[in-house]
């Protein structure tokens, strides 16, 4: 089912439909394309190659460029599926970009997303990043054709007026209606969250750990509304939001899920930062300390530390002699890397923002660094102090190639080049992809 074209104000080209033929992907899931009158078109649902009919869903008579789904394959690529999952497409369920390419194809997007904002935002060649130009599914993703993996191990359900659960329609509040996200964790599936009535709730937030039982759902009342009975089909934790602060409070069970990683348990309080997909912990270390390579006696600082996931691998390789400073802002992960990491007496988690924390700690010297930023990276400032702190080698872990690619320019400035770059597939189905950057220092001279 397709959503009607709706009324629109005069100057707006929503619901006017092109053919257009399918340029590039560009980053944000969308492919490029171009209209007669020369706009630019974001068109989602296409793949490059393709030639379709484009319909616009943002933007006017004189925007540079507009907003269009692809409602009707004129000529399809050969990368393109039938998509698995049947609340994807033009309108609908807005938490896949790529349910309608193969699952080689996706990555293959993604491999040239992430090249072209190196290239852009860096004036990096794949060479010159030390990358091979793949993008690594995640251990266990490969899958028979048509199958799909179910990796989310955390899916955040808005709730419609008569109290159903689904996902958001892609950049909108309005809600879709599922039975079940073909994506989301056995874990998550096992607690039949979309069969039941959550009447009065903004929004209900399901979390299975991995390597334990433990889950849990946190709930977010509309003003004023009372929390339901809650009776799901598997045991869970159960948390709110208060509506007073947007604090997460807890109602039954325990306040946090245990994950495991890299051969150690993590505890996780409701709201803090953990991994999506089961594997990507555990891929990740490898990665950052297959690329870091820890001495005995190293002194090592873990930016954007959350729950202590790299400062633990770090502490567990470096020994009695090395140390390792955590700097997080959120003040739950801060509790939480401290618990996790009580074990090893030189980890000392500092909480605050890294930028103002980092300066005021005094440190002049690291022998080496691990920054794991938030999707708008880590900027200039904190780039330009970590250069200056003689790190024989930094790993950063990226979720958005362009922040990556902005701030490599900036370690560039700062004479530190990549030495190796991987990606991953850490979200199948989604424009999403995660990257390991290590970055050593251009030799004096060279
Ligand atoms: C991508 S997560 C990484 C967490 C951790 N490295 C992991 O893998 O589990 C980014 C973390 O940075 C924290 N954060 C966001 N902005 C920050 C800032 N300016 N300074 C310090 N921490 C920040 C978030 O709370 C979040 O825990």
């Amino acid at each position: 089912m397709q959503a009607e074209p709706k009324k629109t104000p005069a100057g707006s080209l929503v619901g006017q439909e092109y053919e257009v033929e399918v340029g590039p992907v560009a980053h944000g899931g969308h492919c490029v394309a171009r209209n007669d009158a020369g706009q630019v078109l974001f068109v989602r649902h296409a793949l490059p190659g393709e030639r379709v009919l484009a319909r616009v869903t943002d933007g006017e008579e004189d925007s540079r460029f507009l907003r269009a789904d692809a409602v009707e394959i004129r000529e399809a690529s050969k990368d393109r599926v039938d998509a698995p999952c049947p609340y994807a497409g033009p309108g609908r369920c807005g938490g896949c970009d790529w349910q309608h390419a193969k699952p080689g194809a996706q990555r293959r997007l993604k491999g040239e997303v992430i090249a072209e904002q190196l290239q852009r935002l860096a004036g990096l060649t794949p060479e010159e990043a030390g990358w091979d130009g793949t993008v690594m599914p995640a251990e266990g993703d490969k899958l028979p054709p048509g199958e799909v993996p179910a990796w989310r191990t955390r899916v955040q359900y808005a709730v419609d007026e008569d109290g159903n659960a689904g996902l958001r329609r892609h950049r909108s509040h309005e809600v879709e209606p599922i039975e079940h996200c073909m994506i989301a964790a056995p874990g998550v599936s096992e607690l039949g969250i979309e069969k039941h009535d959550w009447s009065g709730m903004e929004s209900v937030e399901a979390i299975a750990a991995t390597g334990s039982q433990d889950r849990m759902v946190i709930l977010e009342p509309k003003p004023g509304a009372r929390l339901p009975l809650v009776e799901l089909d598997k045991p869970a934790s159960v948390m709110r939001v208060e509506e007073h602060d947007g604090g997460i409070h807890r109602v039954h069970g325990r306040a946090f899920v245990r994950e495991r990683a890299d051969g150690r348990t993590h505890r996780v309080g409701s709201g803090g930062f953990w991994q999506v997909h089961p594997q990507a912990a555990d891929t990740l270390v490898k990665a950052v300390m297959q690329g870091l390579l820890p001495r005995k006696g190293d002194m090592a600082l873990d930016l954007y530390c959350g729950v202590g996931l790299f400062a633990g691998a770090l502490a567990d390789r470096i020994g009695d002699k090395g140390a390792v400073l955590g700097i997080e802002s959120g003040k739950r992960a801060v509790e939480d890397a401290r618990h996790n990491l009580a074990a090893f007496d030189r980890v000392r988690i500092e909480q605050g923002k890294v930028e103002a924390i980092l300066p005021r700690t005094g440190i002049t010297e690291v022998n080496l660094v691990v920054l794991d930023p938030p999707r708008a990276g880590a900027g200039k400032k904190t780039v330009q102090h970590l250069t200056s702190l003689g790190a024989r080698k930094i790993a950063y872990v990226a979720c958005d190639p362009a922040a990556l690619a902005r701030d490599l320019a900036y370690f560039k400035e700062g004479g530190y080049r990549v030495r190796t770059l991987r990606a991953f597939d850490l979200f199948p189905m989604t424009h999403h992809v995660e990257c390991v950057a290590i970055l050593e220092p251009v030799a004096k001279g060279a």
